[in-house]
């Protein structure tokens, strides 16, 4: 059983998380880790914070010498900004020599001064928070439910991507098909496992040249306006071997651990599998992927519109998700809200945020859908070891009937 754990808030010291169930032999290094992380920070429209922050990795636990032990793996992200928030959190008044930390926004005094922050954002987890936990103050709210959280599962998820390649060859890409109302064209090329490094290059993680232009520009216009973006991002896995995830019970299956886990990414509010609500609208004709063999006499199909999960489980093609990303909430021409400290109608607080992090939010989801798939692998195929694990899919995939292959 594979699980999994984060802790820690934005402005605090560091940021921690645990993978419990990894089989030792993984190889992973802290410097695969940092390349995971730093991809995470990559992204036009980001905010001030993601230029100056050093992502400070740590293996606290589970990995020796380059390979995992069999015990949970601990990472730690330090947070290098800790140092000046430390004055900010601390329950004195503090230096306003610190005020750059929230450079050009209207709140920064008042940050600064550490009064609470009383104007929730709509959007954001704020007024509910408070209201829930009893708070008279928003900052306890924002520092949990900040998206300062995804570096952890980041970094999980680079641990859980090696236990793939290494176990079965899976690899994962993920690229954006969409910022604010800037789509790819429908029948634009997927990328594949070796186009990483292009969609890296790219300034929005689009692999269709037109496309990220455009979303460039989109991006410029909002930021201009005093406005915000979201997006679709898509996550695809090549090389899942059939049979992962099962039909027999409702939490077995596949394609509801990938909706649920792409769900759990902050402002994350609409996940397809496959062509997903596309389909929806078509007859079944033409919606599912007929069954035919190829020119060897393999089983394939002509399209891949349930997105490589059938039944709940990996069908052999390729898997392949979207997940829908809500404008970021804190939008600098800030919305109307209530103070709750005065009862009075107030603008919502504004704090140095992102304009649009569509390019971020798919290097996290490539990193949920590296966790699950990795836990229902490891379900199917167990293994203490990686070579027990590999060697168990060599061994079911020639199981497989030569008339089913
Ligand atoms: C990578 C990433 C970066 C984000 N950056 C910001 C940000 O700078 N400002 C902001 O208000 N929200 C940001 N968000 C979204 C908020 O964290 C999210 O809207 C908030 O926690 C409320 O949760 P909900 O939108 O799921 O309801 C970001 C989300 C992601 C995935
Ligand atoms: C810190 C990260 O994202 C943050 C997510 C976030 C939010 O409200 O979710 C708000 C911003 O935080 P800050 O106000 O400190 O700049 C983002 O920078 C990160 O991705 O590492």
């Amino acid at each position: 059983m594979l699980r999994w754990l984060t802790a820690g808030e934005s402005h605090g010291p560091a940021v921690l998380g645990i993978l419990e169930g990894v089989p030792a032999g993984v190889e992973i290094t802290t410097d695969d880790v940092a390349g995971a992380l730093a991809r995470r920070r990559l992204g036009y429209g980001r905010g001030a914070r993601m230029k100056f922050e050093q992502d400070a990795v740590r293996l606290l636990g589970g990995v020796r010498h380059g390979r995992t032990m069999g015990g949970p793996v601990a990472i730690e992200i330090g947070n290098s900004e800790w140092p000046k928030w430390e004055q900010v959190m601390s329950a004195d008044p503090v230096d306003t020599s610190v005020l750059d930390i929230d450079a050009g926004t209207g709140d920064a005094r008042e940050q600064a001064r550490n009064k609470p922050l009383t104007r929730p954002r709509p959007g954001h987890a704020d007024l509910v928070g408070m209201a829930k936990y009893h708070l008279d103050d928003a900052r306890p709210v924002l520092e949990r439910a900040s998206a300062r959280e995804t570096a952890t599962r980041v970094a999980l998820g680079r641990v859980a991507a090696a236990l793939l390649e290494q176990a079965a060859g899976v690899r994962l890409v993920s690229h954006v098909v969409q910022t604010g109302p800037i789509s790819v064209p429908e029948d634009a090329a997927l990328p594949g496992p070796d186009d990483v490094g292009a969609l890296d290059a790219d300034p929005v993680r689009c692999f269709d040249p037109e496309s990220s232009a455009r979303m460039v520009a989109e991006i410029d216009d909002a930021k201009k306006s005093g406005d915000t973006l979201g997006g679709v991002v898509e996550v695809l896995a090549y090389d899942v071997p059939p049979g992962v995830g099962s039909y027999v019970h409702s939490d077995r299956r596949l394609d509801a651990r990938l909706a649920g886990a792409l769900m759990s990414i902050q402002a994350i509010k609409g996940v397809e599998v496959g062509d997903g609500f596309r389909t929806a609208g078509r007859r079944g004709s033409v919606a599912h992927d007929e069954i035919v063999r190829d020119a060897d006499g393999h089983l394939t199909r002509q399209t891949n519109r349930a997105g490589g999960v059938e039944g709940g489980m990996a069908n052999g093609q390729v898997l392949r998700v979207r997940a829908a990303l809500k404008p970021i909430s804190t939008v600098p021409r800030a919305l109307a809200t209530v103070d709750v400290a005065t009862g009075e109608a107030a603008t919502a607080l504004h704090q140095r945020s992102d304009v649009c992090a569509i390019a971020p939010a798919a290097v996290v989801a490539e990193a949920m859908v590296a966790l699950v798939v990795a836990e229902s692998l490891l379900e199917k195929f167990g293994g203490d070891s990686i070579s027990e694990t590999a060697r168990n899919v060599r061994t079911y995939l020639e199981s497989i009937p030569e008339h089913m292959r």
